[in-house]
């Protein structure tokens, strides 16, 4: 073992350790990030070429991260020098009488979020080639677009090391001795920080047994699905189609959501957004095909310029809460090691925000957004968290 003490060792370099360790070198925090698989790789959550970036949120604490989540993507843009983000616009659609959508709208008006709300006799005119449901309504989150996340990813990595932080990766941790100085095993390596910040995604709770932590994680398996368009162009980035997302507000059905098509020419993403349970290292096995299905009926329903049958499904999880809200806190019993997690299919436009906090709970600071809602104590009753 080096006798060298780090400030901090973060686990993972998803998008939220790799935002937090960069948060940190640029704090001067000397930082190390280790990840399980050689970068880049496509076994976890922030593989992929792009994901949705917007302030449409019901919650007030979502809305409000996310303006200066915003600001801070802008910086990193910056900083790097390349673009990752592209303002294509969101359009929402729902049951008009849900209690969802309207709070929906109700906040984004509380927070001043640009919104135009599309009357039905105006809709076909404004976004051809969707057909609404019956008893919807619509609006669109204006400043809403893509993040090309695998550039992201780099982009953040690269500026990290270029802070002097040091990224270790094809290093899997499997072994953690929490302490005054906590102690971090590799495969190859015994490091030493004097905090910890665990941002493992599908792979929390494998890392939190050595903790004596379980929290109530569901890990799904998500089938990314593509869709031809019959005319190319239809609903092309190109042709300023938006993204978009199906509220589907019933008990045990989940919202559908898609981007404009970009990445592959011609063919559009649509996926749902739930999935089948998985061991995140067993997620080749996990081959239900239930969300597509649902799909394939939605596809054929509402999005008449695409043919109904997936082109190309690529797979990525999803690290699932009971609420479905995020962990921001400090570990209950040994307050030097920080826990991101469950980021419940909705993190990576939070990653520059989440990368700040995270950060500021690593060096003893007050962070700068109300973290209750993230805290681990609201699952005390929960069954599978032992605290
Ligand atoms: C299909 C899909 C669509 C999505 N769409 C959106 C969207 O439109 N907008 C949005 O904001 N969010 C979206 N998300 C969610 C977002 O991508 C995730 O919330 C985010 O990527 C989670 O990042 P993470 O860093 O927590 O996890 P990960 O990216 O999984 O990173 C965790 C890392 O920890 C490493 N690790 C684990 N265990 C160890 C170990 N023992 N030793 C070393 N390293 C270890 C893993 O290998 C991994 O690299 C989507 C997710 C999916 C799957
Ligand atoms: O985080 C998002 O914006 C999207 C919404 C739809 C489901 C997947 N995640």
């Amino acid at each position: 073992m080096s006798s060298e003490v780090h400030d901090c060792i973060v686990i993972g370099a998803g998008i939220q350790g790799s935002c937090t360790a960069y948060h940190l070198a640029k704090n001067k925090q000397k930082t190390l990030l280790l990840e399980q698989f050689v970068l880049p790789h496509s076994r976890g959550s922030s593989h992929g070429q792009t994901r949705i970036i917007r302030k449409a949120y019901e919650e007030d604490f979502y809305a409000q991260m996310m303006q200066e989540s915003y600001e801070l993507w802008a910086q990193l843009e910056k900083e790097a020098g390349v673009e990752l983000y592209r303002c294509t616009g969101l359009l929402v659609m729902g049951p008009e009488n849900a209690e969802s959508f309207s709070c929906l709208k109700a906040t984004m008006q509380r927070h001043k979020i640009p919104t135009v709300v599309l009357e039905k006799q105006e809709f076909s005119q404004h976004i051809p080639n969707v057909n609404l449901t019956d008893g919807n309504g619509a609006l669109m989150d204006t400043l809403a677009g893509v993040l090309y996340a695998d550039r992201a990813l780099r982009a953040v990595q690269r500026l990290f090391q270029s802070s002097g932080g040091v990224i270790k990766d094809g290093e899997k941790v499997i072994d953690i001795t929490p302490g005054a100085v906590v102690t971090v095993t590799t495969g190859s390596g015994v490091y030493r920080g004097r905090n910890l910040v665990i941002t493992a995604g599908p792979w929390a709770n494998t890392l939190l047994t050595h903790t004596g932590l379980q929290l109530p994680l569901k890990v799904v398996k998500i089938n990314v699905c593509y869709w031809k368009e019959k005319i190319p162009g239809t609903y092309s980035v190109g042709q300023r189609f938006p993204c978009f997302i199906q509220m589907e507000p019933k008990e045990g059905e989940y919202d559908i959501y898609g981007l404009p098509s970009n990445e592959y020419p011609g063919l559009m993403k649509v996926c749902y957004h739930m999935g089948s349970e998985t061991e995140p290292d067993e997620r080749d096995k996990q081959t239900d095909r239930g969300d597509i299905d649902i799909l394939m009926r939605y596809v054929t329903r509402c999005l008449p310029g695409l043919v109904p049958v997936p082109a190309v499904v690529e797979s990525c999880m999803y690290t699932v809460t009971p609420d479905h809200h995020f962990v921001l806190d400090s570990h209950p019993t040994y307050g030097n090691i920080i826990i991101g997690a469950g980021f419940s299919g909705h993190g990576f436009k939070f990653g520059p925000i989440i990368g700040k906090v995270l950060s500021q709970l690593a060096m003893g600071q007050v962070p700068s957004h109300d973290l209750s809602p993230f805290r681990i104590k609201r699952f005390q009753s929960h069954a599978r968290s032992s605290l």
